[in-house]
């Protein structure tokens, strides 16, 4: 998935996209645990529907240069979360092509893909490692990691016994610390407290600063509008606009903003 970056010389798009999503389509099954049965993998994309099913995402197309900061809106439900899942390649198309040409950090679910048994030294170390992080990297960022979460009475806790802020807490703090130039913040923030949002919010920035791209998914528009330029609004699993943050928020605001008081 990861591959350099080609650099064209000449012609209006100056680089090739770090991310580009070509009519993509995902469905899901609402009556069913999981997505698919050994049989649905050889029946191709042409199988028919089954009851039940429905498409989360539909048509949906867009490239994502180096360097952009884009934030995701649309109400509950609408697909936020799948489209970062099909980012990080944790679910996979049933129609059309996400490529991604450099590796993700993805903090797109509160376990942040942590182990529950193993202890948070572990988990450190798992993740950072499956990130392509030698020991010794690791070694070297490990007090940090434990600095920047403030969990240092917790380090041989199971992850399962942390409460779900210090799960945040410690998740936000190994994947900001990866190398990966991709990074995937879902709604997980939320859960940390004022002051540790902050915290995050000043890393996320100084990440940004350092050419990093960002797909952020936030209801708090204030949080938006501090991050991404761009924004993606999803509206019954389609894209409906691309475009400037301030025109996304202008339209989602229009269609299902809250009501004036009469
Ligand atoms: N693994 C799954 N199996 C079945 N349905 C799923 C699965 N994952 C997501 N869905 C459904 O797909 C739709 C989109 O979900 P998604 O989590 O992407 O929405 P969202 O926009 O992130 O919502 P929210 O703002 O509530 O977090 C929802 O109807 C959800 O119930």
């Amino acid at each position: 998935m990861v591959s350099a970056v080609d650099r064209p010389t000449t012609g209006a798009r100056a680089t090739t996209p770090v991310i580009e999503l070509q009519d993509v389509g995902i469905r899901f099954r609402r009556n069913k645990r999981g997505r698919r049965n050994f049989k649905d993998l050889f029946a191709g994309r042409n199988r028919r529907a089954r009851p039940g099913e429905f498409w989360a995402l539909k048509n949906v197309s867009f490239r994502v240069e180096r360097g952009e900061a884009i934030g995701v809106v649309g109400r509950n439900g609408q697909g936020k979360s799948t489209l970062l899942k099909l980012v990080a390649g944790v679910v996979l198309p049933d129609e059309g092509t996400v490529r991604v040409r450099e590796g993700v950090a993805p903090l797109i679910e509160i376990t942040g893909g942590f182990v529950d048994d193993l202890t948070v030294r572990d988990n450190v170390y798992l993740t950072a490692g499956l990130h392509g992080m030698t020991k010794r990297q690791i070694d070297d960022r490990f007090t940090d990691i434990i600095d920047f979460a403030e969990i240092h009475d917790f380090l041989d806790t199971p992850y399962k016994h942390l409460s779900s802020g210090m799960k945040v807490r410690i998740a936000f703090s190994v994947i900001s610390r990866l190398e990966e130039p991709v990074i995937l913040v879902d709604e997980v923030l939320a859960v940390g407290d004022k002051a540790f949002r902050e915290k995050c919010y000043r890393r996320i920035e100084e990440l940004l600063a350092g050419g990093r791209t960002l797909f952020f998914v936030s209801h708090n528009e204030k949080d938006l509008r501090r991050f991404c330029r761009r924004g993606l609004y999803l509206d019954k699993g389609a894209l409906v606009v691309d475009g400037p943050i301030s025109e996304i928020l202008d339209r989602y605001n229009a269609d299902y903003g809250i009501p004036p008081k009469h």
